[in-house]
């Protein structure tokens, strides 16, 4: 933590004896959430306690996600680490994101049956594909025969990318139920990802989002932000959620854009949070990390994440390596990690290299040793 602090001058960062700690859980208190969630997605509340031993009921809504994004979601404002954890929800973006950049084309039975082991695991939400042009994206071309393989598939929301119009039309004749748009809050990052400036690229999703509400179709909204401090992540990527606000979306995803630019370059994601946050409601805003320094999971718990579409960027955070610190911060998931450390062999074993995520390496070095006694 002190790695984190000095070097960045942190000095709002809350230390670590203000942190509140969940003792208790009452998985009977598991109920249906209110219909603007997903389905899977409970509300599981127990008691945190701080230090000083005096003790509040929270409520954390349980979902699940999986190799690359991950959401920390706070439905109160302030100290992001005040209340850990109040929601925290975990979104799925291996078979995009995880694959988008690998340059071996993968079969499409093998992002299906990725898919499969992933919703398997207990993953809610799972980003399943992206919309976009083949020459910029060789690897997703299978779009429409990977959404058409999935799309039946029952307990999981499969959102994918769609960039212009065109992407939604065809996810929607694929049988996509819900999509995501991204921008950036810089214009070279803009340019280079989606061959535009920020300007445009709001009038597309102003296009994407008038469509998508006239089909009911929820839509999400991305904006990443390239931090080029060396100290954290090369692309920080800040989530709004605008489900059910097609109409409201694209503005207040222009303030998120403008917000995440002013504090470019300063290195540390908690001035941005905080600047989103003043135009975002917090429950509405998630972020998503790329583990390119190794700080993945402290800025998880700072709510920041990455991107491996960046230049120089790595892999997105293993999620067994978020389960397995949400576990050890009594923070549920509903994730079954034998079945999410086998979907990750899975993928790894195809793709001719070891696990990314320690904490499959971890685990998969304990049952090796254990299985020689
Ligand atoms: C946005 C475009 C399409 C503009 O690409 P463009 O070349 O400017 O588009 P265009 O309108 O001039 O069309 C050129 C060709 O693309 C076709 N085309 C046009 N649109 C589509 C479409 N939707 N699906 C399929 N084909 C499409 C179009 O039909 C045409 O085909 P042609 O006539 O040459 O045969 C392009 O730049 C693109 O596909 N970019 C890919 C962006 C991408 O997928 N980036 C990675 C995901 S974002 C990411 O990872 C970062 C982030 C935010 O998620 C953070 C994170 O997760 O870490």
């Amino acid at each position: 933590m002190s790695s984190l602090e000095e070097p960045l001058g942190l000095d709002k960062l809350p230390s670590l004896s203000n942190i509140d700690r969940l003792y208790s859980f009452s998985s009977s208190a598991c109920r249906p959430i209110r219909e603007d969630m997903g389905m899977g997605n409970c509300w599981i509340e127990g008691r945190s306690c701080s230090s000083s031993n005096s003790c509040k009921r929270i409520k954390i809504q349980g979902t699940q996600f999986t190799q690359a994004k991950s959401f920390v979601e706070s439905s109160k404002k302030p100290s992001l680490f005040k209340d850990i954890p109040r929601y925290v929800k975990i979104v799925e973006v291996g078979p995009r994101d995880g694959l988008q950049n690998e340059k071996t084309i993968v079969p499409m039975s093998v992002k299906v049956n990725l898919i499969h082991k992933l919703v398997s695991s207990g993953l809610s939400v799972v980003e399943a594909t992206s919309f976009v042009s083949p020459k910029w994206v060789p690897q997703l071309a299978d779009a429409k025969d990977v959404m058409d393989a999935v799309k039946n598939l029952d307990g999981v929301r499969l959102p994918v990318l769609t960039p212009n119009l065109k992407g939604f039309e065809a996810a929607v004749a694929a049988g996509a139920k819900e999509v995501a748009v991204f921008a950036s809050a810089s214009e070279s990052f803009s340019k280079s990802n989606i061959n535009c400036s920020i300007e445009e690229s709001f009038a597309r999703y102003r296009a994407v989002t008038s469509a998508a509400k006239k089909l009911s179709i929820p839509v999400r909204g991305f904006t990443s932000a390239s931090l080029s401090h060396s100290v954290i992540c090369p692309l920080v990527l800040l989530l709004p959620q605008f489900l059910g606000e097609y109409s409201q979306g694209y503005g207040k995803q222009k303030k998120v854009a403008e917000a995440s630019a002013l504090y470019l370059g300063i290195g540390t994601v908690l001035p941005m949070l905080e600047a989103v946050m003043a135009v975002v409601p917090v429950e509405k805003l998630a972020v998503h990390f790329h583990d390119t320094y190794g700080q993945s999971l402290p800025n998880i718990l700072l709510s920041l994440q990455g991107c491996p579409y960046a230049k120089g960027a790595s892999g997105n955070v293993a999620t067994e390596d978020v389960v397995y610190m949400l576990n050890g911060l009594g923070v549920k998931t509903n994730i079954d990690m034998d079945k999410l450390l086998s979907a990750g062999e899975y993928i790894s074993q195809y793709l001719g290299r070891p696990s990314g995520s320690k904490t499959a390496v971890a685990l998969s070095r304990i049952s090796a040793d254990a299985s020689k006694i």
